[in-house]
C-alpha cells in the first residue's frame, strides 16, 4: 500500500528540481503502486509557492540579475496534507460495504460525491493551478481534470487498483471492474452542460463523439497518471509570464517519462513535452520535430488515428517555423480526422482550433505567400504548388463533412469568405495540375453516358499530359523552400 514511509521521506527536504525529479524517479521504479496522492501534493505545493502572488521583483535584484528560486519543500508539509487526503477519503467511505477486490458503480460514484461535495460552492472552474491536491486540500478548488485526478488518487488510496484514468482530447473519466471494461463520468465537462457523474459512456455516447474519441481514449496505467499529472503543471504566472522554473520542472518530468518509456501511447504529453523541447531544448532529449511525428505515429498505431491534436500540434509548430507547405499539410490530416466526427455543443474546444487554422492562419500564410510574390521576381512557389492547393480543399472538404450530419452547425459565412479569399490567392494554372479522382464511383457525364474513369476530369491521359506539362512549365513548381525557425512563445492552454 503506497504510503508516507521512510522510502519516500529519505527525498525531503526537497531543494532543487533534480531533487524532485529523483523523487519521480523512484516512484515510477515501484510499477503500479506509483503514489499519485503524494506526487500530485508535492507538484502542486511547488506550483504555488513558483507561480501565486509572487511580487515581479521577489527574485531580481538592483543589477537586474534574476536569481532562481527553487522552494524547500519539508517532509512534514506534505505528509499533514497526505494525511489530510487519506483521512478523507478513508473517513467518508464505508469499505465494509465494499467486499470485492473489483470496484463498483456504487463505490466509484460514491468516491465522486466525496470529492464533490468537499468543494467550494462558487468559483472559476477554468482558473489556473486548480489541477492538483494540493489545490484540493488547501483551498477546496478543483477543475475538471483535477476532479477525475483525485477520484482516481482517492481509490488508490483505498486499495482499488483497477480504477484508472481515461482521457481524451478535452474530458476525463475512469474506467473499472475486471479488464477496465467498465466505464463512468466522475467529473463535470464544459460550462452549462449538466454532469452525468455515476453514468457510463456507452456506445451511442462515444460513438463519432470527439470529446470521447471514437472509443479511442487514453486509458492510463499509474505511470501514465504520473505523466497527465505532470502534463498539467501550468508553469503561468500571469498571463504574459511564466515561471521558468515550475517548466523546466515540467520538461524535466516529461523527459522522465518519456526515456521511461511511459509517454509510449499518450501523444498528447509527447505533444506536451515537444512545445517545452522548442521553446528550450535540452542537449540529449529528442527535438520537437522528432516528438510531434511520433506522437503522430501513436495516434495512428494505437488509437485508429482518431485523433486530432497530433496533428495540430503539428501543424502548428511548421506555421511558427514558416514552414507553411508542411503546416497545411499536417491540417489537411487534421481535417481528416475530424471529418469522421459529428460536432456537438461539447466539442467548442476542437472548433476554436479549426477556426484559427482556417480563418487566421492559413488566410495569413496566403497574404505572406501573395506579398512575397509580387514583391520578389513571382516565384512564391507555396501559390503555384498543386499539392498545397490540394491540402486546402482536403481542410475544406473535412470541415464540411464534419457539418454533415451533425446536431450543431459548423460553418458561417466567415468561413465561407476566409475559404475563398485565400483559394484566390492561388495561380488559377494550379487547378490544370489537379486530379481530383472519385475513388470507385461510376462516373457519369453530362448526357447521362458513363464516362470512361480511365479519363479523369473528362480528358484523355495524353490531353491531361499536355495540359500539366505546360502548366508546370508555365509555373517551374519547386519544393516549398525552408525558412529559418523563429521562436515561439508557449500558448497557455485550457486543461
Ligand atoms: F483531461 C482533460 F479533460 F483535461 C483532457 C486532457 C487534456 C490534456 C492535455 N492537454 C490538452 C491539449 N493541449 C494542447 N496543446 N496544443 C494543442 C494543439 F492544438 F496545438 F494541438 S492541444 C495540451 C494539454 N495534455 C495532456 N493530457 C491531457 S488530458
Amino acid at each position: 500500500m503506497a504510503g508516507f514511509r521512510d522510502r519516500e521521506k529519505q527525498h525531503f527536504p526537497l531543494t532543487s528540481i533534480q531533487a524532485v525529479v529523483d523523487l519521480f524517479s523512484d516512484q515510477l521504479e515501484r510499477g503500479d503502486e506509483v503514489d499519485l496522492a503524494l506526487l500530485s501534493i508535492v507538484l502542486g505545493c511547488i506550483e504555488n509557492t513558483l507561480t501565486m502572488n509572487r511580487s515581479s521583483h521577489s527574485n531580481v535584484d538592483e543589477s537586474k540579475t534574476i536569481t532562481p528560486i527553487f522552494p524547500v519543500v519539508e517532509a512534514d508539509t506534505i505528509e499533514a496534507l497526505y494525511a489530510k487526503f487519506t483521512a478523507l477519503i478513508k473517513g467518508a467511505v464505508d469499505l465494509t460495504k465494499f467486499e470485492s477486490e473489483y470496484a463498483t458503480r456504487e463505490l466509484v460514484k460514491r468516491v465522486s460525491d466525496v470529492v464533490w461535495g468537499s468543494l467550494t460552492r462558487a468559483y472559476y472552474k477554468d482558473k489556473a493551478h486548480l489541477q492538483s491536491l494540493f489545490s484540493f486540500l488547501t483551498g477546496n478548488k478543483l477543475d475538471c481534470f483535477g476532479v477525475a485526478f483525485a477520484v482516481v488518487a482517492a481509490c488508490q488510496v483505498l486499495g482499488f487498483k483497477d480504477v484508472k484514468l481515461s482521457l481524451s482530447e478535452d474530458h476525463a473519466w475512469v474506467v473499472f471492474g475486471k479488464d477496465s471494461s467498465e466505464t463512468a463520468e466522475v467529473t463535470w465537462h464544459g460550462k452549462g452542460n449538466e454532469d452525468k457523474r455515476g453514468q457510463p459512456i456507452t456506445e451511442a455516447v462515444r460513438d463519432k463523439a470527439w470529446l470521447y474519441l471514437n472509443g479511442q481514449p487514453v486509458v492510463c496505467t499509474r505511470q501514465m497518471e504520473a505523466a497527465a499529472m505532470v502534463s498539467s503543471i501550468n508553469p503561468a504566472i500571469s498571463a504574459t509570464i511564466d515561471s521558468v522554473e515550475m517548466g523546466s520542472l515540467q520538461q524535466e518530468l516529461l523527459c522522465l517519462l518519456y526515456q521511461k518509456g511511459h509517454l509510449s501511447r499518450y501523444p498528447m504529453a509527447i505533444g506536451n513535452l515537444a512545445d517545452l523541447e522548442e521553446i528550450s531544448s535540452i542537449p540529449g532529449h529528442p527535438t520537437s520535430n522528432q516528438l510531434f511525428e511520433e506522437a503522430i505515429r501513436v495516434a495512428q498505431t494505437h488509437y485508429n488515428n482518431q485523433h486530432v491534436y497530433p496533428y495540430t500540434y503539428f501543424g502548428g509548430y511548421m506555421y511558427r517555423h514558416k514552414q507553411y507547405a508542411k503546416a497545411i499539410h499536417a491540417w489537411a490530416e487534421a481535417a481528416s480526422v475530424i471529418k469522421g466526427y459529428n460536432y456537438t455543443r461539447e466539442d467548442e474546444e476542437v472548433y476554436k482550433e479549426f477556426l484559427e487554422i482556417a480563418n487566421d492562419f492559413i488566410p495569413t500564410i496566403a497574404k505572406v505567400c501573395f506579398k512575397e510574390e509580387s514583391s520578389s521576381s513571382g516565384e512564391s512557389s507555396l501559390l503555384q504548388n498543386p499539392a498545397v492547393y490540394a491540402d486546402l480543399l482536403r481542410i475544406y472538404d473535412g470541415i464540411c463533412e464534419w457539418e454533415e450530419g451533425s446536431s450543431t452547425p459548423v460553418l458561417h459565412t466567415g468561413w465561407a469568405q476566409q475559404f475563398t479569399f485565400s483559394l484566390s490567392k492561388f495561380d488559377p494554372r494550379v487547378r490544370s495540375l489537379l486530379d481530383i479522382h472519385v475513388e470507385n464511383e461510376e462516373e457519369e457525364d453530362e448526357d447521362g453516358e458513363e464516362k470512361d474513369s480511365s479519363k479523369p476530369n473528362g480528358k484523355d491521359k495524353q490531353e491531361k499530359e499536355t495540359d500539366q506539362a505546360a502548366s508546370q512549365k508555365a509555373l517551374g513548381v519547386e519544393k516549398e523552400k525552408d525558412t529559418a525557425a523563429t521562436q515561439r512563445t508557449r500558448r497557455g492552454r485550457k486543461r
